[in-house]
């Protein structure tokens, strides 16, 4: 049992957890309280059965190193997954609303705004469920003053209520990254929660610090205004992917000059006030937060009429897509100018390495613009099924061109076979242990070799024969140069 002081001798005990939304976020968090306060008991929730089902059976739905260790030791102990929505609604003090807010595609806002609908249902759900005192948790990314809208349906329904209702709403984002996410929750740079000034918001805040104060030091557990809170992840988000959008723009500096694109992030992240973090150039950054919650923050800006301040953010995703496609049109232009009907050998589709997520990664965005060029693409991933690729590459493209283009190989030795370039797209540790030279005997020529990633030398893969393109670096000549103005 967890208990509260709050100062006023009154204590608020949160004994049960529920958590809407048994996702990449929902899962871990909720399987390492779970599993660091064994008083506490957590049943994670879905609409999804199929989800609930693969959390109940020994292959879990998602892959996160250390996470199925944590579960098997807590499940069916005190970390249960179901899909009885009501009924955790029922039995909870405590519920995460922690469902997808993807990019809305509809409608006021498309393209831009988030899509709040999952969010508002639970709303709507905990509105028809709830028995008794709730704390409501946003653990989703939602723009500010979602927890506004949330207590509207909550507060209507306390209103027509003869139960003894009344909620309190909370912003918890969450901050784990995908592959790492067990790590990020067991050690948290920073755990935030932000609530209502008011007394009885300040109880709930302080039984939400107590819960994670289990395992999380006191002085990384912020607590802060609501809005304060739930701006702080989307800022955060957005200074993350603008240091990859910063770094890949003098990538292509680095290619018309000479310079180095590592060489210049180091010396630039050698200043402690810059730090070397996230300065990777890249073939773009993906996943399924960075392009939303910046597009999110654009779409407030838009809204509050801060023009300026949205086109600056916005800047952030223009170069990320021209990023994408510079890449994809250096690959069409190294091969003299054509692909069409070239075999194209893909390693990597999940949008970073030790995940097998593949939302919005950028090996779909090439994949796509060689598609148009007619290339015959051989894909290769260790952790992405061959359905999971498909079904990206339909969404993009077409059924039809999956179909005639698009080959998925388990092996990438017979991957890169009679093909014409490698294309690296993930950064997975076991493309460096590749023996490059058997793959090149293989290939039709002359071959290359496009490194999307800065995971090779160009030196090593010019030496074997491949003719290299990498991000960030320019062909030898003009590094010798210099200097081409
Ligand atoms: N994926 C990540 O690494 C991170 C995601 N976030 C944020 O966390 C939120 C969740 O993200 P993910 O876990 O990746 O999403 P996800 O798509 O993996 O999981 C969301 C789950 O919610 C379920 N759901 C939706 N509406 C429901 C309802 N009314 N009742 C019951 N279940 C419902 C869906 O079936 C789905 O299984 C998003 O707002 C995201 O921006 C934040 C930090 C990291
Ligand atoms: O809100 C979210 O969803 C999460 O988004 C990111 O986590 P994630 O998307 O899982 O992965 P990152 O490690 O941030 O990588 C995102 C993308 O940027 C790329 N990247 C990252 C770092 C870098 O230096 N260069 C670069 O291109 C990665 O390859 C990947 O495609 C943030 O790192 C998390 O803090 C945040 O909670």
């Amino acid at each position: 049992m967890t208990e509260i002081a709050n100062g006023n001798g009154d204590q608020t005990v949160v004994r049960r957890i529920t958590c809407v939304g048994a996702g990449y976020v929902g899962g871990p968090t909720c399987a390492m309280i779970a599993y660091k306060s064994p008083q506490i008991t957590v049943t994670v929730v879905d609409m999804n059965k199929e989800r609930i089902d693969a959390w109940n059976s020994d292959s879990l739905p998602i892959f996160e190193p250390g996470l199925e260790d944590v579960v098997m030791k807590c499940r069916g102990t005190n970390l249960f997954f179901s899909t009885d929505v009501p009924e955790a609604i029922r039995s909870a003090d405590l519920i995460f609303i922690s469902v997808n807010t993807p990019t809305k595609m509809y409608g006021k806002g498309a393209g831009m705004a988030p899509d709040l609908k999952y969010v508002e249902s639970v709303a709507r759900s905990i509105a028809e469920h709830a028995q008794g005192p709730k704390i409501v948790v946003e653990k989703s990314t939602v723009p500010v003053k979602a927890a506004e809208s949330i207590l509207s349906i909550l507060e209507d329904a306390q209103r027509r209520s003869n139960n003894n209702l009344t909620f309190q709403v909370l912003s918890n984002p969450e901050f784990l990254a995908e592959g790492t996410a067990m790590r990020d929750l067991a050690s948290p740079d920073r755990v935030l929660i932000g609530g209502e000034d008011s007394e009885e918001g300040q109880r709930a805040v302080a039984a939400l610090v107590n819960v994670y104060a289990s395992w999380v030091p006191r002085d990384r557990i912020l607590t802060t205004k609501t809005w304060s809170s739930e701006l702080s992840k989307l800022v955060a988000n957005a200074f993350l992917a603008q240091r990859i959008s910063s770094i890949n723009s003098v990538s292509a500096i680095c290619e018309a000059t000479g310079a180095d694109v590592r060489e210049v992030a180091k010396a630039v992240g050698c200043d402690e006030r810059i730090g070397s973090n996230f300065l990777n150039a890249s073939v773009g950054f993906g996943g399924s937060c960075f392009q939303k919650d910046v597009l999110s923050l654009v779409y407030l800006c838009e809204s509050l009429h801060l023009d300026k301040v949205a086109d600056y953010w916005n800047g952030v995703i223009t170069i990320n897509n021209w990023q994408r496609r510079r890449f994809a049109d250096a690959i069409v232009s190294e091969l003299f100018n054509t692909v069409a009907g070239k075999k194209i050998a893909i390693f990597g589709f999940a949008f970073k390495k030790s995940t097998g997520d593949t939302r919005e990664s950028s090996a779909i965005h090439v994949s796509k613009h060689l598609m148009e060029e007619e290339a015959r693409l051989a894909v290769y991933d260790p952790a992405v099924t061959e359905k999971q690729m498909r079904q990206e590459l339909v969404m993009e493209t077409s059924e039809k061109s999956v179909n005639k283009l698009v080959t998925v190989f388990s092996d990438p030795y017979e991957a890169a076979k009679d093909a014409h370039a490698i294309v690296i797209l993930t950064e997975w540790e076991e493309f460096k242990t590749y023996d490059y030279a058997r793959m090149y005997n293989a290939m039709s020529h002359p071959a290359a070799f496009f490194d999307g990633r800065l995971l090779f030398k160009r030196k090593d893969i010019e030496a074997i024969g491949f003719h290299f393109f990498g991000i960030g670096s320019a062909p030898s000549h003009l590094s010798e140069v210099g200097y081409i103005l």
